[in-house]
């Protein structure tokens, strides 16, 4: 699903008006209808207080409030207003609400007007102040209201963005900002931008995405560099086996993981690049770890390292469809040198980069020029700061996201609760399986070995970098079914990646 950016929106709706054709106060309605559904079907039977503003957001929940009083829902509207006008729509609204029920609107025009004690405990505050047409961080009246209702103990439901919320700028993490804290965000057609960085992201709580029709067309069209990821997605990439296949077809991989003391990061590695389905499997170990694989993970081959404790050569690379280094590999001076003509020899192999592999890429950074095109990187967010340097908010680690793989020409698998792929040319996609149960040791070294395993059967790095996460992140959350996310380990994560490909069919 493609993430528009807020001007692309604006022209969306406009083009819907005028090509479905729809009058623009219909499709407000429209869109009321979806959100009414929605709040009736999540908070049967409660009671709404809704915030409104002057603009079209205000309109979309003053909509909402006469189909929830039709429903005979008790339902509250508080209007705030500034000397501003309201929006032709929204005026529009309000007079349908009066005449329907002309008792449940109170407007407020200085914030001692409004009487939070009022509002009962257990009512769902509907949040439509503002949406996409924020030009400025809030202030006076707004920001005023918008804390006080942060500071109440009721849910809080806001529609399509969270009033204060900027759809896509670095103005959201500016100090002081006063944003709506939804529990809920019901967001039309497609989530913004802002929903999946961790500053902002903060304010939305669960996101649904309505589809109040907008015009398909138009959104296949749009140029954009932002896409959330989606099952449908993944199951036209997912590589169907046909019955006469045998192991042979699906890859051969090498994973060089792993130090005296951290043997478990090559473990873990190998067992998920397993369970993602490669044909062949060689783990490259110290010789000190030889026992240890091939006892924890008997399916796979070992090619063992003349040095006892670390990582100091390798094996023929030219027997290897895939390569994925850095779990628990130590950054020691030989180490170093090892990786170093590694990358030297590397001929077509598709290549994943992990922990240490990148700890030693930050501090030797001459050797970026010589990761092979293409390679996947898989940071977390301390690794890439060390790679590209400190960032000034989320928008320009975005930035600094895209100009780094558009330089080295690789793909960077950004780790977070929204895991983001940025391609070569800058594309990001996000994905959204996953949960916070899966932040435990070793989870990340389950996620290099998946996207090995993938490369090794011949998916695309684009694909095997964005199936991998997905696959990850899916069966974290069949882990989570049976763990809690302080229980849950990366071997759990591991044991649920084949139900994980079943789920996407
Ligand atoms: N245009 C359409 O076809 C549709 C629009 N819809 C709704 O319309 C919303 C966008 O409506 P608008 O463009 O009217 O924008 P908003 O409802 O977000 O309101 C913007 C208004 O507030 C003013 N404003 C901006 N920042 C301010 C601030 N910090 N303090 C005080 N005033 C400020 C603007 O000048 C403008 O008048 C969407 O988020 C969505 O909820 C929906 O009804 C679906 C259809
Ligand atoms: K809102």
């Amino acid at each position: 699903m493609k993430i528009l950016a807020p001007q692309q929106i604006r022209d969306l709706d406009q083009y819907t008006i005028q090509h479905e054709p729809i009058s623009s106060i219909d499709l407000m309605e429209r869109a009321a209808q979806h959100v009414a559904s929605e709040l009736m079907e999540k908070f049967y039977n409660k009671r709404f207080c809704i915030f409104v503003g002057t603009g079209n957001n205000g309109g979309d929940g003053l909509a909402v409030a006469r189909v929830l009083d039709d429903f005979a829902y008790t339902v509250k509207v508080i209007l705030v207003k500034t000397s501003v006008k309201l929006s032709a729509d929204a005026s529009i609204n309000l007079d349908r609400l009066l005449k329907t029920n002309p008792t449940c609107l109170s407007t407020v025009k200085k914030i001692g007007e409004v009487d939070f004690g009022q509002i009962k405990k257990d009512a769902i505050i509907v949040d439509a102040l503002f949406g996409s047409g924020l030009s400025r961080p809030l202030e006076g009246l707004y920001k005023s209201v918008v804390d006080a209702i942060n500071e109440l103990p009721n849910k809080v439901v806001s529609i399509d963005i969270p009033s204060g919320l900027f759809a896509e700028y670095d103005k959201n993490s500016a100090q002081g900002n006063s944003i709506i804290r939804a529990h809920t965000t019901l967001s039309f057609q497609m989530p913004k931008l802002s929903f999946f960085m961790p500053e902002s992201g903060c304010h939305v709580g669960q996101w649904h995405v309505l589809d109040i029709g907008l015009a398909r067309n138009f959104i296949r069209e749009q140029p954009c560099s932002h896409y959330v990821v989606s099952k449908k997605q993944i199951k036209k990439l997912r590589k169907k086996r046909p019955l006469h296949s045998h192991k042979g077809n699906y890859g051969h991989a090498l994973l060089i993981a792993g130090s005296y003391g951290k043997m478990g990061a090559s473990i873990i590695a190998s067992k998920a690049c397993l369970r993602s389905g490669v044909g062949l499997l060689t783990a490259h170990v110290p010789h000190w770890g030889y026992g240890i694989i091939q006892s924890a993970v008997p399916e796979a081959m070992t090619s063992i390292d003349r040095s006892d404790m670390f990582f100091t050569e390798f094996p023929d690379l030219n027997t290897f469809s895939a390569i994925g280094i850095g779990p628990g590999l130590n950054k020691k001076r030989n180490t170093v040198l090892a990786f170093e003509t590694m990358l030297d020899n590397m001929n077509s192999q598709a290549l994943v980069i992990d922990a240490d592999g990148l700890n030693i890429l930050s501090e030797n950074k001459h050797l970026l020029g010589k990761v092979p095109e293409n390679a996947i990187l898989t940071p977390h967010p301390k690794e890439f700061e060390r790679l590209v340097g400190v960032w000034n908010n989320d928008m320009d680690k975005l930035s600094r996201l895209k100009k780094f793989c558009q330089q080295y020409q690789v793909f960077t698998v950004l780790k977070g609760a929204y895991t983001v792929t940025c391609t070569p040319n800058g594309t990001c996609y996000f994905n959204t399986t996953g949960n916070p149960g899966m932040a435990t040791a070793g989870s990340g070294d389950a996620l290099t070995g998946i996207i090995t395993g993938l490369l090794a059967q011949n998916y695309s790095p684009e694909e095997a970098a964005v199936v991998g996460v997905y696959l990850h992140g899916k069966a974290g959350d069949l882990a989570l079914k049976k763990e809690s996310t302080e229980s849950m380990t990366a071997l759990d994560i591991i044991s649920c990646l084949g139900a994980a490909f079943k789920k996407i069919g």
